[in-house]
């Protein structure tokens, strides 16, 4: 299995932090510490630091993403967001499936999978997100759970509309915890989703799908884990709140 054949992403997800001010300093900041990364950079920020995101990142290598769409196109769909709202304004990710959306709001596999088509159809390039529970591990449903929720959630998407689809191993009890997976239950994992789209697809696709991993991801333990064979980067939360952390692991990715 070869690693250079596909990019290391490195995603922060604000997840529902920072006010327009605050966005746009810590992207002001950022900026110069990525700007020579040789991995993908993306930033997931809340629906209404989007506008200011993008004309922070202007000119940048620094992506914009949000952190959910509906699948509708439009409609009685109050509070929601659809993908072509994103796309018109010039958004270029989208996270779907986040486990905190999954335990909070009602999220399940069935509407992972129509929000990922929609985001799909409508352009984005989805960073789709698995994980088990500490109760799912504890009972050695790891790889059975995220297979599922890995095949469910990639239902009647083609070959070709793989190639906008990143997966995000997220161990639910690693995230805001402070515990992270080990190097080694992290790249287990995602060798796992990579085996399942091999299953699903084709050697080839598994080859080239990015499938990073997210839980407590910092600017200490980022090497070992982004150096893992099967490991193409991370979905960070708390450290891609401050911007030396945050390119601390998107230098270690563009070495890994
Ligand atoms: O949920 C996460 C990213 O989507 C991870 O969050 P933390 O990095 O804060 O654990």
């Amino acid at each position: 299995m070869n690693k250079t054949l596909r990019k290391a992403v490195i995603a922060g997800n604000w997840k529902m932090n920072k006010n327009r001010a605050e966005a746009k300093a810590l992207i002001t900041d950022l900026k110069p510490l990525v700007a020579d990364a040789s991995c993908d950079v993306v930033i997931c920020v809340p629906y209404t630091n989007l506008e200011t995101a993008l004309a922070a990142t202007e000119g940048t290598n620094i992506k914009v993403g949000a952190e959910n769409c509906h699948f509708e196109k439009s409609g009685a769909f109050t509070g929601e967001i659809s993908a072509d709202m994103l796309t018109e304004m010039g958004v270029e990710y989208v996270i779907i499936g986040h486990s905190e959306r999954r335990q909070y709001f009602g999220e399940t596999d069935v509407t992972v999978n129509k929000r990922t088509k929609a985001a799909i159809a409508a352009g984005l390039n989805v960073i789709l997100c698995v994980g088990e529970m500490l109760e799912d591990r504890e009972n050695g449903i790891t790889a059975e759970l995220v297979a599922m929720q890995t095949k469910i959630a990639l239902k009647d998407v083609s070959k070709e509309e793989l190639k906008q689809v990143i997966i995000a191993y997220e161990p639910v009890w690693a995230i805001g915890t402070g515990k992270t997976a080990t190097a080694e239950q992290a790249n287990e994992v995602c060798a796992i989703i990579r085996s399942v789209i091999a299953q699903m697809y084709d050697q080839a696709a598994a080859d080239a799908m990015t499938i990073q991993y997210g839980g407590s991801m910092n600017a200490k333990n980022a090497e070992e884990l982004v150096a893992q064979p099967d490991v193409d980067g991370g979905l960070i939360g708390g450290a891609a709140l401050k911007a030396e952390d945050f390119s601390v692991i998107v230098k270690a990715a563009s070495n890994g």
